[in-house]
């Protein structure tokens, strides 16, 4: 039997954020690698090592650092607000700072570490024109023409917002995987289902374009406070319990931060072998 061998290979590291699961690569200071073959397979659960997000840290100008996100599915990720903070974290702890401002396709987001530790993030100001969601054609964003009276939010991604009585009560993957790919939305959605539990608190449970069901969304908790409040059910400041944490959302005047947990799971090396199956 071969012996097991000295890590080689490209360095990643896993985290989490209250539960919505990220693999890192940092190709800081060299070519980007990730292809939509890359992703697809990293992102396999079986046969890679399995994220919601992959989330790619490049060299910037004018910012810390740039992030490119990416499904499982192998396609792109306009914005991944748990993303941002775990490798907000990860910088910060890196630099010996505790703020930090990257580039992301929708342009320069900041994040903070908190006294209490939980990581914040300003994930900008919400989208609220039905072109920049993106819509196909001109509607009402807080009253879409979708049975069920769903509202919608752009984050840097499209986010459609339904809220209902019992979150909890919804086929999320059945209507989740349906709402996905309405023609209302020509670049696909991600899909939110939120009851309200308290004054300011929601249940929120969520459906993701590319991924489908994860545990936390943090640009869809954003989209949720945002619709939330702009209906009159919630102030601007909202807690929102997923199925994997709490986040806390504070729509200010500088843009939508989002705050909550970030671990670091595991360090590991892609196996060259596989790199090349997948470039
Ligand atoms: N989990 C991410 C969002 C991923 C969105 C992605 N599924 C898309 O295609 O827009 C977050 O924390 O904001």
């Amino acid at each position: 039997m071969r012996q097991m061998q000295p890590p080689q290979g490209l360095p990643f590291i896993k985290m989490h954020g209250a539960g919505n699961d990220f693999v890192i690569l940092d190709s800081r200071g060299r070519q980007p690698v990730t292809t939509p073959a890359l992703a697809a397979a990293l992102g396999d659960r079986h046969r890679g090592v399995g994220f919601d997000q992959l989330a790619e840290i490049r060299d910037a100008e004018g910012a810390d650092f740039t992030l490119d996100f990416w499904n499982n599915d192998g396609s792109r990720a306009g914005a991944c607000g748990n993303a941002s903070r775990c490798v907000a974290d990860l910088v910060m702890a890196g630099l010996g700072r505790d703020s930090v401002r990257f580039g992301t396709a929708r342009g320069t987001l900041a994040a903070t570490r908190r006294a209490d530790g939980l990581v914040s993030v300003n994930m900008g100001a919400p989208i609220l024109d039905w072109d920049g969601v993106p819509l196909a054609e001109p509607s009402d964003l807080l009253h879409l023409p979708i049975p069920g009276d769903p509202a919608a939010v752009g984050m840097g991604n499209p986010h459609c917002v339904f809220f209902v009585d019992d979150a909890e009560a919804i086929d999320l993957a059945r209507e989740g995987a349906k709402i996905e790919h309405h023609p209302l939305f020509p670049r696909a959605t991600n899909v939110e289902y939120a009851s309200l539990t308290g004054p300011d608190r929601l249940r929120m449970r969520v459906w993701e374009r590319g991924t489908g069901i994860t545990l936390a969304c943090g640009s869809g908790a954003c989209a949720t406070a945002v619709a939330a409040h702009l209906r009159g059910l919630a102030g601007r400041h909202v807690v929102l319990d997923l199925d994997g944490g709490t986040l806390e959302i504070d729509w200010r005047d500088d843009g939508v931060w989002m705050t909550g947990p970030t671990a670091r799971v595991f360090d590991g090396w892609l196996a060259p072998e596989f790199l090349a199956a997948h470039a």
